[in-house]
């Protein structure tokens, strides 16, 4: 595709600081590649979105469609990212994505490569952008927020809670083991996280109701957690959202449960909830975790779950 303007965000602490030390490589093929670049480094948590609105608001006497945005980081950076566009009229910004965190599931799903090289390539060789799916959830007073991977509330929340709260981390991160942390806490909140009531209303109206949720996960593609396959039919250009719910088990149920979840073969068991569609509405009673796209909070009592979407160069 013929650039005429490139923005670069590039989170050196993605992929435990893997990033730093790519990040030479990486923008000598960019200059080799695309020419001149102006690039952004991230310097604190929630920067990466403040860099993207504020690059919308610098480039907003030109069309959209005249610059494009290259994102370098983990899942974390490009969920920042995409709502600094998405909430500050970036929605037509054509992003190239050069994935160099940890869990990278965006780019698993895009079939983005996770060598920086072939995923320079692949940027440069794409035509014209590709439109993907973006997940937006309206909270109750119409505030937006987006996410590129999943929501969750309930299990997956308190996993993610935990890890983000726990010494373990730190220390597995110091042996590039920090992946360990999330099945280590998943054993703990598995123990912590009590059933919870959810009403679900689908796009036509239909409503369900579980009174004892205990994994719920709207998600915009297949993968989860690093690459574990919760909604194998999901597509990130089939304009839907997949709903994944599990009530509480008993634990000698456990193991076949996570077994079937970890061989793609979680649509089989009538004991995992599907449901696709291209809106929900989830109500919530109770105070629980959530997490969006690995970002931590408490549900909201009523939040209404739709699609975007944003061209990418894929
Ligand atoms: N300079 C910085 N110092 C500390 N944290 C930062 C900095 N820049 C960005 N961050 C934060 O780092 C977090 C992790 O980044 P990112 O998600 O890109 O990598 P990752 O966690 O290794 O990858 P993945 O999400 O794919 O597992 C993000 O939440 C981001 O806000």
């Amino acid at each position: 595709m013929q650039v005429q303007k490139i923005e670069v965000i590039a989170n050196e602490t993605g992929g435990n600081h893997r990033t730093e030390k790519l990040l030479p490589g990486i923008l000598a093929q960019l200059q080799a590649t695309f020419g001149d670049y102006s690039l952004h480094k991230t310097e604190y948590h929630g920067h990466a979105e403040k860099l993207a609105a504020a690059l919308c608001q610098e480039n907003s006497d030109q069309p959209q469609t005249a610059w494009v945005l290259l994102v370098i980081g983990g899942d974390g950076t490009l969920h920042e990212v995409i709502n600094g566009l998405q909430k500050n009229g970036g929605r037509k910004v054509a992003v190239g994505y050069i994935p160099t965190g940890t869990g990278d599931d965006f780019a698993r799903a895009a079939g983005i490569s996770e060598q920086p090289k072939k995923a320079i390539a692949q940027i440069a060789a794409a035509s014209q952008p590709t439109a993907l799916d973006i997940g937006v959830i309206t909270m109750r007073h119409g505030e937006k927020h987006y996410f590129v991977n999943n929501i969750g509330i309930g299990l997956d929340a308190l996993i993610v809670h935990l890890t983000n709260h726990s010494s373990s981390k730190m220390v597995l991160n110091k042996f590039h083991l920090g992946n360990l942390s999330y099945p280590l806490n998943a054993i703990s909140a598995y123990q912590i996280q009590e059933p919870y009531p959810i009403r679900i209303k689908n796009a036509q109206g239909a409503h369900y109701q579980f009174e004892r949720t205990f994994l719920m996960t709207v998600t915009n593609h297949p993968y989860f957690g690093g690459g574990i396959p919760i909604a194998p039919p999901a597509d990130l250009q089939d304009h839907s959202l997949y709903l994944v719910l599990v009530e509480k088990p008993k634990l000698r149920g456990l193991p076949s449960l996570v077994y079937k979840i970890l061989s793609s073969h979680s649509m089989d068991t009538p004991a995992i909830f599907h449901l696709k569609d291209t809106a929900f509405s989830l109500n919530v009673a109770s105070k629980q975790h959530i997490q969006i796209d690995g970002e931590e909070g408490y549900s909201p009592i009523i939040t209404r779950l739709s699609l975007s979407s944003q061209p990418f160069l894929i």
